[in-house]
């Protein structure tokens, strides 16, 4: 066998379809193709493939070229004009969801005020590591790895970490490693002030849902919230009602404490897509706080998330795939 037989022979093993090799004057030149393994296994795979080809008889030094299709990676974000809403539980589960579907999705949890994803998705007091200054998302039970402001804002510290200390943490955690994910669910901030606003516009989400619940005056909210979206041109995807009729857990009857369809017509109104509505349910309450996010089960709950993930594919298909 001569060297570049026994080189690629060596690489094989490790790297198949990956690497393509040759070599001149004991100089062995290899293009690995990393495309999909994300930073840090990419990296492994580098240290791997040295390795082997330094030890393979007549291979004096060894050069590696590293390549990858670029992936374009894509951002929805998740937004509401005012706290309260259910939009972290609806991203959480919207994310879920679309995993379910066979999407790759990651889930960053931006809200500085109140970020409570990792107990959505059952992983407080995870901290994400880092490597080589790149963050490494903390995977969940539910296939979707998450990077939570809640690890990187000191308690208590949400105000002092208003402005440019947040948009940078938002920036690390959006060009973490996040593999070979092609769908960042972003779990923004609520309100329409600047903070928001930035955010929005550095990362240009491709997409944006708008959580609101029934009542006039999280509407009046929601419209300030796509405002600010049509100000960036970033298209809204749809709106969700949350809380939209109560489902007694005794008898299962519906009524309506805050009312019912005021999202739906709203959104009618401005010519935006309705998605859906998410029933204010004791059961969606309990099972999140404890970490038990429901579209990751099989009740009627899960259903709901479905449908809504079903019409949020649709979109992203019909839209770049
Ligand atoms: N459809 C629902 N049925 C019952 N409880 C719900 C529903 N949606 C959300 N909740 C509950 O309402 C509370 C607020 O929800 P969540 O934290 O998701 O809102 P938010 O809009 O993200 O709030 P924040 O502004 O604090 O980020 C939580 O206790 C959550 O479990």
């Amino acid at each position: 066998m001569n060297d570049v037989h026994s080189l690629k022979a060596a690489l094989a093993p490790i790297a198949a379809g990956r690497a393509s090799a040759r070599i001149e004057d004991g100089r062995a030149s290899i293009v690995l193709d990393v495309t999909g393994l994300g930073k840090a296994a990419g990296e492994e795979l580098e240290a791997d493939v040295r390795r082997v080809a330094q030890g393979v008889a007549g291979v004096r030094e060894v050069r590696v070229l590293l390549t990858s299709e670029r992936r374009a990676r894509r951002l929805i974000a998740v937004a509401s004009g005012k706290g309260g809403v259910g939009k972290s539980t609806i991203a959480a589960n919207l994310a879920i969801a679309l995993a379910k579907r066979g999407r790759r999705v990651g889930l960053v949890d931006a809200d500085i005020y109140g970020p409570s994803q990792t107990r959505l998705l059952g992983v407080d007091g995870i901290r994400p590591e880092s490597r080589e200054k790149t963050l490494l998302p903390v995977p969940t039970r539910f296939g979707v790895p998450l990077l939570s402001m809640g690890g990187l804002v000191p308690e208590g510290q949400a105000i002092a970490w208003r402005g440019s200390m947040a948009g940078g943490a938002l920036g690390q955690m959006v060009d973490a490693d996040w593999g070979d994910a092609e769908l960042l669910i972003l779990d923004l901030p609520p309100g329409t002030g600047d903070l928001q606003l930035t955010m929005v516009q550095k990362h240009k989400p491709a997409g944006a849902v708008i959580v609101s619940t029934p009542q006039d005056l999280a509407l009046i909210d929601a419209t300030r919230a796509i405002d600010l979206f049509n100000k960036v041109d970033v298209p809204i995807i749809g709106v969700i009602e949350n809380m939209a009729g109560y489902v007694c857990p005794h008898c299962g009857e519906v009524s309506d404490p805050f009312g019912s369809g005021g999202a739906e017509a709203a959104a009618a109104k401005m010519g935006l897509p309705f998605l859906g509505r998410v029933p204010l349910e004791l059961a969606i309450r309990t099972a999140s706080d404890a970490g038990e996010p429901p579209a990751a089960g099989n009740g009627p709950q899960a259903e709901t998330f479905a449908s809504l993930a079903a019409q949020l594919d649709g979109w992203l298909t019909a839209n770049g795939g």
